[in-house]
């Protein structure tokens, strides 16, 4: 499969937009999250994808903030870039869900309401017209967004993804650590990851209101 370099650089360049317009809201603290976005055909058995390097400051624009990896996380062309310590998660995804896109943030909401239902290992959401934003347009719909455990090793949370992974539902949370929110394609990925977020923020807020 050769990935033409127009879509190689397109994909580099949509990466920069969103990695610049995520860290303008404080989404990478500390150096974390990551962002990928598929090029070039589509196999669940062979595909690419562009994704940030390892543990740079993603507020910061450089030449080396990207590099492209195959469906094994592997670096597709000579490079000293280090891919994502997630890679393996993001290849899972695009492999299950043949993606166009993925973001993955870690957020104060998303990690308190991570916390809130780790033990029930979905965070419920009831009745917001957000949800309408993932394409469910029932009326009062109530959705469970999927919580995985964050074990240390990445490999460990990859062979779960497959089991998580609700079809209506573009997400899958790590508990304690973060959200990945996937798309047809990059505009639709923000868009699922925006609502994910206000709806971590409702989620979490109502509870303190009950309390
Ligand atoms: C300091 S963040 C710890 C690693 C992590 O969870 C993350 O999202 C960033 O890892 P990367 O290798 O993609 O920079
Ligand atoms: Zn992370």
């Amino acid at each position: 499969m050769s990935i033409l370099l127009e879509e190689k650089q397109r994909a580099f360049a949509e990466l920069r937009d969103i990695k610049a317009n995520l860290a303008a809201r404080g989404w990478f603290p500390a150096t974390s999250g990551n962002l990928s976005i598929r090029v070039g055909g589509f196999e669940p058995s062979a595909f690419t994808f562009a994704i940030t390097s390892s543990g740079r400051d993603k507020s910061v624009q450089t030449p080396e903030d990207f590099l492209l990896v195959n469906e094994k996380g592997l670096p597709t062309e000579a490079t000293s870039l280090k891919p994502s310590a997630e890679t393996l998660i993001h290849s899972e995804i695009y492999r299950l869900t043949g993606a166009g896109a993925i973001f993955h943030v870690h957020t104060i909401f998303n990690n308190l309401a991570s916390e809130l239902y780790g033990e029930r290992g979905s965070i419920p959401v009831d009745g917001v017209e957000l949800i309408k934003a993932f394409n469910i347009w029932d009326e009062e719909a109530q959705i469970e967004i999927p919580i995985l455990p964050n074990y240390a090793e990445i490999p460990r949370i990859a062979e779960l993804v497959e089991g998580a992974i609700v079809p209506r539902i573009p997400g899958i949370v790590l508990r304690k650590h973060g959200i990945y929110a996937w798309g047809a394609n990059a505009f639709e990925a923000k868009r699922h990851l925006e609502a994910f977020e206000f709806l971590f923020e409702y989620v979490y807020r109502l509870h303190v209101m009950n309390k």
